[in-house]
């Protein structure tokens, strides 16, 4: 039988299918599946905000506590007007498989905010961020549940967000949310995380390949904080970026385009697609362009059954999450693809957000150096498990990586006496 990947049904029912059956190859309980395959808790919240104008204007927000049966809550929260109930059930599982395959000491959480912060002013956005926390006060807490950034959050609206909850408490907290300013306890590293944990991934599998970082063609979806510091670091290596975009569309050069240059275009003009040197080109053109490696680091159902049969790259490093729809999964990896899953490939933001976590509550920091090598470490062993298990087993990466986080997320419930054998 063929292990289906996100898709058709949706991105929620699709996780919950490649989760049980994990579980059913690995011969778990079948009570895991109960643990599993919805949240532990799911708050939902109203959360009024007094606009610019002086209006009163309510926003849905919402946290999904997916399991913690490894340890606390942990994952983002994206703000966006797309954000469902399903995609933050979906997301809060990703987080917990994705915890159990970098073995980090964390549960499954994620918070989303129905909102669109491209229309607010800054000001708006701090109430909301302040009216989110003030909402989720009871749920929250940095043993309990630690979120962090996701799409069109970032590190000034963590530093709202963990004063809020300070002010709160009546003392400085400052292991309540990760992806922090360094001045109020962030690590160094932590902007960057997830794009270098990517990088370890495309040089691990492009080994496995025999290609080279040398003049290696990548092509990346999305240039917000985890595409274009992935772009940096691949091209700083070597490779050539040869197509980036954003929500506008995007940009083309066979030759390579000049990262640095088009970060500073990003931060002018809102997008990379008016860059005036290389042929613009559209998200979907992106997608099936001639390449070695193809990083869609935007957002869910992106590679689909339309454009799969059309893609040409060797390998897929999966630094958003969810990109790919159970369909494209299937057609990509009968192609020959080889696919690094995006709870593998994009789990470095979390490993930082665990080492920034751990130095807020030890008030000791750590130096930049040690930060990455340790990232490094992790990225490579949980990179050396997923691939040994997929060749041993003759199953795709992303198989493998399910199989391995639900035997870990399964050996945690048998030990603790949730489920019984
Ligand atoms: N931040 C983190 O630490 C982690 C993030 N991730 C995942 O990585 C992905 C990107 O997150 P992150 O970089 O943090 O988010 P950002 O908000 O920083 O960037 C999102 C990027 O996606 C682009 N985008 C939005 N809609 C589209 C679209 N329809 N087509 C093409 N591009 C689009 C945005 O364009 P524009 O700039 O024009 O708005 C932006 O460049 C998400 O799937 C997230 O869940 C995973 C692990 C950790
Ligand atoms: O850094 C974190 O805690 C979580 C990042 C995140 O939301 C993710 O990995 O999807």
């Amino acid at each position: 039988m063929k292990f289906k990947g996100v898709g058709k049904m949706g991105i929620l029912e699709e996780t919950k299918g490649l989760v049980e059956n994990s579980i059913q190859e690995l011969g778990l309980p079948k009570a895991v599946f109960e643990h599993l395959k919805e949240p532990q808790r799911l708050m939902i919240v109203n959360i009024p905000v007094r606009l610019d104008s002086g209006e009163v204007k309510s926003f849905i927000g919402y946290r999904a506590q997916h399991c913690n049966v490894l340890g606390p809550f942990k994952g983002g929260i994206r703000f966006h007007p797309q954000v469902t109930i399903d995609e933050v059930k979906a997301l809060s599982m990703w987080m917990s498989l994705k915890c159990a395959v970098v073995e980090v000491p964390y549960g499954g959480g994620k918070g989303g905010v129905v909102c669109n912060p491209k229309e607010m002013s800054e000001d708006e956005i701090e109430r909301l961020s302040r009216g989110y926390i003030r909402s989720m006060l009871k749920i929250i807490g940095p043993e309990q549940d630690i979120p962090a950034p996701d799409v069109y959050t970032n590190p000034q609206i963590m530093a709202w967000m963990a004063d809020e909850y300070s002010s709160a408490k009546g003392h400085n907290e400052w292991g309540i949310v990760t992806g922090k300013p360094l001045i109020v306890g962030g690590s160094l590293g932590r902007l960057e995380a997830t794009s270098r944990g990517c990088y370890f991934v495309v040089e691990d599998a492009i080994e496995k390949l025999g290609l080279s970082m040398q003049g290696l063609k990548v092509a990346i979806q999305g240039f917000g904080n985890v595409g274009s510091y992935a772009a940096k670091l691949l091209a700083d290596a070597g490779a050539k970026v040869i197509a980036v975009s954003d929500s506008g569309g995007g940009i083309y050069h066979e030759d390579g385009l000049p990262v640095d240059k088009l970060m500073e275009h990003k931060v002018k003009e809102g997008t990379v697609s008016s860059y005036p040197q290389g042929k613009r080109i559209s998200n979907e053109e992106l997608l099936i362009l001639e390449c070695d490696v193809l990083v869609p680091a935007a957002l869910e159902n992106q590679l689909t059954s339309n454009n799969a049969p059309n893609v040409k790259a060797k390998i897929i490093v999966e630094a958003a999450n969810g990109p790919t729809t159970a369909e494209a999964d299937s057609i990509l990896t009968d192609k020959g693809i080889l696919i690094c899953p995006d709870i593998l490939a994009n789990a470095g933001g979390v490993v930082v957000s665990y080492f920034e976590w751990v130095q807020d509550l030890e008030s000791f920091y750590w130096s930049e150096e040690q930060v990455n090598s340790r990232l490094q470490l992790k990225m490579a062993d949980a990179f050396r498990r997923v691939y040994d298990f997929c060749q041993r087993q003759e199953v795709p990466m992303r198989k493998a990586a399910y199989m391995l986080a639900v035997k870990r997320l399964g050996e945690g419930m048998l030990t603790r006496g949730w489920v019984k054998k």
